[in-house]
């Protein structure tokens, strides 16, 4: 319900309880609250239905409620009433109090009249004492008690505020006001002397807690209108009553008016406990509840801010521009606010909440702005990383851009935080500007760390390329002077790249001990790569050479059961490659006139001096004994004596003199355990080349002694004779004896009989007729060959076709070296269609078999020309026209599926004899081994490739 700003309200019921709801409602609606400091209160005390309510009503507009005099005097106002006068400035309030010596409340019961009294003297700066004219110099008076009382409970208030007892004398009498006045004051005073005081007031004049105002009206039932007249020029003096000089009293205690309410229900309630009532306290008492309302009214008010949430809200998701500027905003809002309602109470008391209320909203505040820098933080690193990134891509220097970007990352970080922070507090983020700091140089130490580790890994790159293969390539021609190479090829290549990559991480500005340690690990990595090789490329080069010396053995059907240890593949493989080649590394033919132990005592020490390479790592330039320990021990043949005890035997031992064990890589005791079994494994292939050698020279010397035939042409002189003069029997026995001849050649007659003669009668008995067959076929072969070359002439004597006919013929067969229909053609015939990369980089069939595919541990042996032995008429002996063929067979590559080639790289002295090139050839046994092979290996391809 609104109420009428005229509309009096019942403050304290007659029963003495407090209306606090309807005087909250009348305080709201009457808009005292609002006034601060500027109102009054105004009382009025009198005897019962004196004309209080019908004064107060003409005097400010009000709506108190007066007796009905038609209805006969009674009771008209119980307990406390207020209501706002109307038209007076500033806002005063005014109370209408039930009145005394009533009939209702008895003669004794004068508590409430008390209460009541005390009520209007603590909160009202000027109180209305409403008595009659003719009770004026009584002495029962009806005012006397009431003055009485007034100054008794005065004496109650702790430092009582200065009130204006303004006494309105009403149905004034003729006398005139000037003769009422000293009376009534005269009467004052005797009251107030007679009242019991304190003794620290009992000399105190009245005058210093009362200022005392006479005024009189004439009676308003009888002179209405003189009765209204005078009440306007009476209400002029509550116009702005509080202004120094004006009618309201000193103000003393007064609380601000959204307080009042407050402050008289504390009061009352003082009072109704019959307590001695102490102003200023009670002021504090209400200072400090209301500062508290107030506090708390505004700090709800902020976090219902719509701006305030906006921001809180914003600065979740990233940094807010203008934080602090806006946060200040808006606290300041809220603070001035309080700062506007709590002003006129108790400054102590007013500070203090205020202080309270801002640490209450600096605490509500604050996690948003420690989310603004955390925002902060993030995005001061990022820009961090992200500059520092740029700058090094440009190619500045390490540590000179982390100090730029630094300083530039943190001064806006500074920045920002500057700008997120609000006047009100005195937050200190050099805390964060710390963590900040060390994000940053965690972040610059990982970078640190992965660049150097970039640099190091592209410095040992670089090295390992640099140093791996060259080594690799050094051991494969190991000598007297590998290792000398080896540690040239270090120094050469560390002093290349070392100082390269020190020039790289001088931008780190590291210290020159960490620096130097840095190449120090790099060159230790060198020569760790080194050393890995030298171990590592044992391993490797003997998966070749067992490799190739695998196919050398099937070639030569020699060395079936060796190759027991990767070392010893090592030996061998310099043993072969010495005794099968010459000095010139051209394939070694044996023609008969080799001094076999000769070229076999080479190769031993070839493959000894190998093994002293391979046996240790020679970092420095020291001379080892190695080389020579082994030669007088092993290659001069002490060692292979039994008895030899172990005092004398140098190879006795596990470490080489002069050699540390960390870079043996071959034991003395190892070294000569292979060479034992490596002799043994090489005896046989000596004294199968000396049989080689016999053999040859047995072929050589295969024409009868000259004694022989001597005696043949005396004994057969007359078959002799006969043959010669018959022709026929002459033919007869030339193609005899080319039939024979073709037989032998054919049968291999020599190679037959070498494992005995029933043995070769039998294996020649059985190969005869097919042989036989064979030969037969041939001739009928070249009968019809002649044919189609008659044809062919006389077709090329005929007009010329068309160059596209031409094309479309079939090429003829390549052109054999050796019998189109010998085994070694053969071999080449089935060999062609089997290595694709042939075809590709051979495309007539006339092509060099130098551009075959060779295997890449052999790629600087193949490059070579192939030196091919062209026929040799100048040569008298048959068996000298040579050739080195070259036969690459893919057998592996056929073998169980595998893409990768094997490539079998054997120097084939080929045979070709002189004899027209259709003839049948006979083969030396090196021919026959590696058909014999290559039949052995066909055996695995499929029926139709073979
Ligand atoms: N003689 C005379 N009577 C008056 C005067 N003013 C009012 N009255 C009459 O006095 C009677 C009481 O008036 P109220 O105004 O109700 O008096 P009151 O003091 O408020 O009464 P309570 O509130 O009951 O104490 C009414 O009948 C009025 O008409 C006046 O100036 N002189």
């Amino acid at each position: 319900m609104e109420v009428d700003e005229a509309e009096a309200v019942q403050l304290i019921d007659g029963e003495g309880e407090f209306a606090g709801e309807s005087a909250e409602r009348f305080m709201a609606s009457a808009g005292v609250a609002v006034c601060g400091l500027s109102y009054a209160v105004v009382s009025i005390m009198g005897p019962q239905s004196s004309g209080k309510s019908t004064l107060l009503n003409q005097f400010f507009g009000t709506n108190f409620r007066e007796m009905d005099a038609f209805r006969g005097r009674s009771q008209t106002t119980k307990g406390i009433w207020i209501a706002r006068c109307v038209g007076v400035e500033p806002c005063t309030v005014v109370l209408d109090l039930e009145g005394t010596d009533g009939r209702e409340r008895g003669e004794d019961d004068t508590a409430f009249e008390k209460q009541s009294a005390l009520f209007a003297l603590a909160i009202s700066d000027i109180v209305l004492i409403n008595m009659w004219c003719h009770d004026i110099g009584r002495e029962q008076a009806a005012n006397k008690p009431l003055l009485k009382t007034v100054f008794q409970v005065m004496m109650r208030l702790f430092s009582p505020r200065k009130t204006t007892l303004l006494f309105v004398i009403r149905d004034k009498t003729r006398t005139p006001l000037e003769h009422l006045e000293p009376v009534l004051r005269e009467d004052i005073q005797k009251i107030w002397n007679s009242v019991a005081k304190p003794e620290a007031h009992k000399d105190t004049p009245i005058s210093e807690f009362f200022n005392v105002e006479v005024t009189a009206l004439p009676s308003f039932e009888e002179k209405e209108e003189q009765f209204r007249e005078q009440v306007q020029q009476l209400r002029q003096r509550f116009a702005n009553s509080i202004a120094p000089g004006g009618l309201a009293g000193d103000r003393r205690g007064v609380v601000p008016a959204s307080g009042f309410l407050f402050s008289s229900q504390q009061i009352w309630k003082v009072i109704r406990e019959n307590k001695d009532l102490d102003l200023p306290a009670h002021k504090v008492m209400v200072a400090t509840v209301r500062c508290d309302e107030i506090a708390n009214e505004k700090f709800s008010c902020l976090t219902s801010d719509a701006e305030w949430m906006d921001l809180e809200n914003a600065v979740q998701s990233g940094p807010v521009p203008g934080f602090g500027k806006k946060l200040g905003y808006t606290v300041d809002v809220h603070m001035q606010e309080y700062d506007k309602e709590a002003i006129y109470f108790d400054e102590v008391v007013r500070t203090a909440k205020r202080q309270l209320l801002k640490s209450r909203v600096l605490n509500l505040i604050q996690p948003a702005f420690q989310k603004m820098l955390a925002h902060l933080r993030t995005r001061a690193l990022e820009k961090y990383k992200t500059e520092l990134n740029l700058t090094l891509e440009s190619g500045k220097g390490f540590a000179a851009s982390v100090k730029d970007i630094t300083e530039s990352s943190l001064n806006e970080f500074d920045q920002g935080c500057a700008d997120a922070v609000i006047k009100h507090a005195d937050w200190d983020y050099s805390k964060m500007l710390e963590k900040v700091r060390h994000d940053i140089e965690d972040h610059t130490l990982s970078i640190r760390e992965k660049k150097l580790s970039e640099l190091t890994n592209h410095a040992k790159e670089k090295l390992r390329k640099a140093l791996v293969e060259p080594v690799e390539s050094l051991f494969d021609a190991a000598g007297h002077t590998t290792w000398a190479s080896i540690r040239n090829l270090f120094k050469r290549e560390t002093e290349a790249i070392l100082p390269e990559f020190q020039k790289n991480f001088a931008g780190f500005e590291m210290e020159s001990a960490s620096s130097e340690g840095m190449v120090s690990n790099l060159r230790d990595y060198a020569r760790s790569i080194v050393d890995n090789k030298a171990k590592e490329e044992a391993g490797k080069v003997m998966m070749h050479m067992k490799e190739r010396l695998k196919k050398f053995i099937r070639y030569l059907s020699l060395y079936q059961s060796i190759a027991r240890s990767s070392e010893l593949v090592l030996v061998f493989a310099r043993f072969t490659t010495v005794f099968s080649h010459d000095k010139d590394s051209i394939p070694r033919v044996w023609t008969g006139k080799e001094d076999v132990r000769a070229i076999a005592k080479d190769a031993r020490s070839a493959a000894l001096k190998l093994l002293s390479v391979m046996a240790a790592i020679r970092w420095d330039e020291k001379p080892d004994r190695i080389e020579n320990i082994l030669t007088s021990t092993l290659l001069d043949g002490s060692v292979t004596s039994k008895g030899a005890s172990s005092s004398s035997d140098p190879l006795a031992s596990t470490t080489w003199e002069d050699v540390s064990p960390k870079y043996t890589l071959i034991t003395p005791s190892q070294c000569k355990s292979l060479w034992k079994q490596f002799k043994a494994e090489t005896e046989f292939t000596i004294t199968q080349a000396v049989s080689t050698q016999q053999a040859h020279r047995r072929g050589n010397g295969r024409l009868p002694p000259p004694w022989a035939m001597v005696a043949i042409a005396v004994l057969g002189f007359n078959e002799i004779m006969v043959l010669l003069r018959n022709p026929i029997y002459l033919f007869l026995l030339f193609v005899g004896y080319l039939l024979f001849k073709a037989l032998a050649v054919q049968l291999d007659i020599n190679r037959e009989f070498q494992n005995g003669m029933v043995p070769g009668i039998i294996s020649v008995t059985a190969k005869l007729v097919p042989t036989l067959h064979n030969i037969l076929n041939k001739v009928a072969t070249d009968q019809q060959q002649q044919q189609q070359g008659r044809h062919q002439e006389a077709a090329a004597e005929a007009p010329q076709p068309h160059p596209q006919q031409q094309q479309q013929q079939p090429q003829p067969p390549p052109p054999l070296l050796l019998s189109p229909r010998s085994p070694v053609s053969e071999l080449r015939r089935l060999h062609v269609p089997f290595s694709p990369v042939r075809k590709a980089a051979s495309p007539s069939p006339s092509s060099s078999p130098s551009s075959t595919v060779s295997s890449p541990r052999n790629v600087g042996e193949d490059q070579k020309p192939r030196q091919i032995v062209e026929p040799n008429n100048e040569s008298n002996n048959a068996y000298s026209i040579l050739m080195v063929y070259t036969v690459q067979l893919e057998l592996e590559g056929y073998k169980g599926g595998k893409t990768g080639y094997t490539v079998v790289d054997m120097a084939l002295p080929a045979y070709a004899c002189k004899k027209p090139q259709h003839a049948p050839c006979r083969r030396p046994p090196e021919i026959h081994a590696a058909i014999v092979f290559f039949l052995q290996s066909s055996s695995d391809l499929p029926v139709g490739e073979r």
